[in-house]
C-alpha cells in the first residue's frame, strides 16, 4: 500500500497519559508520513470501527430521507454556527471549475444541546455526534501534539492554537458524507463525487466505508486509497503546510464516480481540525515564508471559493 500505515498504539486513547519519551519512533514515522506524502494510517488510535459504524448508521437513515425533511436543517440556516447543517446533493465544488459534487453531506460545528438536531435520523443522533466528536477531537490532540514534537518543537505549539474545539471561536467540523448511487447517463463533463482539492485546515481525521478516494503522489500521479477498516486516516491541510513552511505537505485528493454498472452508494465521515478564530498563524520554522494569518480569515476565504455564491 502506498500510504503510509503507522502504529499509534502508544499514544491510543485507551492510555490515559502518554509521556513524550515514549512516542520517538512514532515521531519519526509521522514526520516522515506527513512531508513525503501527506498522508497516513493510523492503527490502534482507540477509536474503534464499531464506533464508526454507529456514526455511519444514524447518518444514513438521515440522508435516505426526502429533501424537504432535511431543509430545516440547511447549512445557513443556524444563526451562530454558518457552516453548521445539511449541504445538498451538487451545491458544494470542492474543484470549483467542476460541477458541483455528487454528494451530500452534514456538517456538525457546534455540539450545544439547545441547536435543533434532526429528529428523524432516528434515536440517539445528538448523542452519537456529540459523542464521536468529542473522541476525534480527543485523538486530533494527540496527534497533533506528536507533530509538533516530531519537529523538533515545544509539545504544545500547535495545541496551543487549538484551544476551543467543539466551541464558539473555533470552526472544527465534524463531516458525514453521503455519496448516492450514480447514473452515469445523467453525470456531466468531469462532475465527481468530490473534486480535486487539498483540505482547509490543520489536519483531517477521515473514515470511509468503501474505496473511491485517491491521492495525488509528487510524480503527479493519482493512487488509489483502499478503505481501512479499523484504522484512521490522517492528512495534513493547508493551513498547517503553511504553519510548517511547507515541511509538512498538504496534498491534493478526490473521490471518484464508481464503475458504470456499479450502482453502490459511499459513506464517509471526516473531521476537519481549524486552529481557533482568532489564532495567528505563522510559520514555525521562524521563516517567515507566508505572511500571518488568522484561522478564521483563512476559512472565510476558501469557503467562499468552494460554495460560490450558493
Ligand atoms: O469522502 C472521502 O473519502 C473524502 C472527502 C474529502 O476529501 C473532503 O470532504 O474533504
Ligand atoms: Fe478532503
Amino acid at each position: 500500500m502506498s500510504i503510509p500505515v503507522v502504529d499509534f498504539a502508544a499514544c491510543s486513547l485507551r492510555e490515559r497519559d502518554v509521556a513524550d519519551g515514549q512516542m520517538h519512533h512514532l515521531r519519526e514515522q509521522l514526520e516522515s508520513a506527513f512531508t513525503k506524502v501527506g498522508f497516513v494510517f493510523l492503527e490502534n488510535t482507540g477509536i474503534t470501527q464499531e464506533e464508526v459504524d454507529r456514526v455511519m448508521d444514524v447518518y444514513k437513515t438521515f440522508f435516505l430521507q426526502p429533501d424537504e425533511e432535511k431543509e430545516p436543517f440547511s447549512r445557513k440556516s443556524f444563526a451562530n454556527n454558518p457552516n453548521h447543517g445539511w449541504v445538498r446533493l451538487e451545491v458544494e465544488r470542492l474543484n470549483p471549475r467542476l460541477p458541483g459534487d455528487l454528494k451530500e453531506s452534514f456538517n456538525v460545528t457546534s455540539t450545544r444541546p439547545d441547536i435543533k438536531w434532526p429528529s428523524g435520523a432516528g434515536e440517539g443522533f445528538q448523542e452519537i455526534q456529540t459523542s464521536f466528536f468529542q473522541r476525534c477531537n480527543q485523538l486530533s490532540v494527540r496527534v497533533l501534539r506528536v507533530m509538533a514534537l516530531s519537529l523538533g518543537l515545544d509539545p504544545e505549539v500547535f495545541l496551543s492554537a487549538h484551544r476551543l474545539i467543539g466551541a464558539e471561536g473555533n470552526s472544527t467540523t465534524l463531516r458525514s458524507l453521503y455519496y448516492p448511487s450514480v447514473d452515469h447517463d445523467k453525470v456531466e463533463e468531469g462532475q465527481l463525487r468530490c473534486g480535486e482539492h487539498s483540505d482547509y485546515g490543520s489536519i483531517t481525521l477521515l473514515f470511509s466505508s468503501s474505496g473511491g478516494l485517491q491521492v495525488r503522489r509528487r510524480s503527479g500521479e493519482f493512487i488509489d486509497v483502499p478503505s481501512f477498516p479499523g484504522a484512521v486516516l490522517v492528512n495534513v491541510a493547508d493551513l498547517m503546510q503553511r504553519w510548517t513552511g511547507d515541511h509538512f505537505v498538504s496534498v491534493v485528493h478526490r473521490v471518484m464516480l464508481p464503475p458504470a454498472g456499479d450502482s453502490s452508494t459511499r459513506q464517509s465521515l471526516a473531521f476537519f481540525v481549524q486552529p481557533d478564530d482568532d489564532a495567528v498563524i505563522t510559520c514555525c520554522d521562524g521563516s517567515n515564508k507566508y505572511p500571518p494569518v488568522t484561522g478564521g480569515g483563512y476559512l472565510q476565504e476558501r469557503f467562499k471559493a468552494s460554495y460560490g455564491a450558493k
